[in-house]
């Protein structure tokens, strides 16, 4: 069995509950409060930034050249493609690049990006991607849930810029790039070191539930 075969049945459970949770589902049949959606635009724009530093640490740790230009390709597309749709979205709002930039993250964005920034700064490239996967994984499965369950999602006037990019092509070559190393550079690995990656590509996949979460119930620093 590939290590990513293990690594989707484990996750399974998480990403029902991904795929049913309010904000993702309002996202799905346009029934999502505009308000609510650019608050989780000035929270992801920001999640970007840090995010970002994973893919450029990613060609630090990458053992083959190719490996190297895929990650600064995947950095670039990043930068210039994903947070572009970001921008495109705050601007419709008439809110500045600046302001965008100055988001203030909320405690669990900031946990969020602390665990993955850690795991890849202290950890082998393979605990790297294993952190950052389900960013990127849960995404293209969520983008194809939604085009699949609310079949006109995709034209939405609003949301469906957002569907259109998660769902595409583009995203999904991405992210079978990405498993395809993984299942690569673990050939061979003992339970152990398994259990390791195991463990962050889960802990991450429910950071990504609970940034739903954060967004949807609006949570702010208290003090
Ligand atoms: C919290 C959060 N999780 C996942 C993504 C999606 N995402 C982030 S980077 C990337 C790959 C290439 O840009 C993808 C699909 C997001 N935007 N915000």
């Amino acid at each position: 069995m590939k290590f990513t075969d293990r690594l989707f049945e484990a996750v399974h459970p998480i990403w029902e509950q991904t795929h049913m949770h309010p904000f993702v589902t309002g996202i799905g049949d346009g029934t999502l409060p505009k308000e609510s959606f650019i608050c989780y635009m000035k929270q992801d724009y920001v999640f970007l930034i840090d995010y970002a530093k994973l893919f450029a640490m990613g060609t630090v740790k990458a053992k083959s050249l190719e490996t190297m230009t895929a990650f600064a390709g995947i950095l670039h597309e990043t930068l210039h493609h994903e947070m572009e749709l970001h921008r495109q979205y705050a601007e419709r709002f008439q809110i500045t690049r600046e302001e965008l930039e100055n988001t203030k993250a909320t405690p669990t964005n900031l946990a969020y990006t602390r665990y993955m920034l850690s795991a890849a700064h202290s950890g082998s490239l393979e605990e790297l991607i294993s952190a950052l996967l389900p960013c990127m994984w849960s995404y293209w499965e969520i983008g194809k849930h939604l085009k699949h369950r609310y079949p006109n999602s995709e034209i939405h006037p609003f949301y469906g810029e957002w569907i259109r990019m998660y769902s595409s092509e583009e995203f999904g070559s991405l992210t079978k790039w990405l498993l395809d190393l993984l299942d690569d550079l673990t050939e061979g690995k003992s339970e152990r070191e398994l259990r390791i990656l195991e463990d962050h590509f889960l802990t991450t996949s429910r950071f990504e539930y609970m940034f739903w979460d954060m967004v949807y119930a609006g949570e702010e620093w208290k003090v």
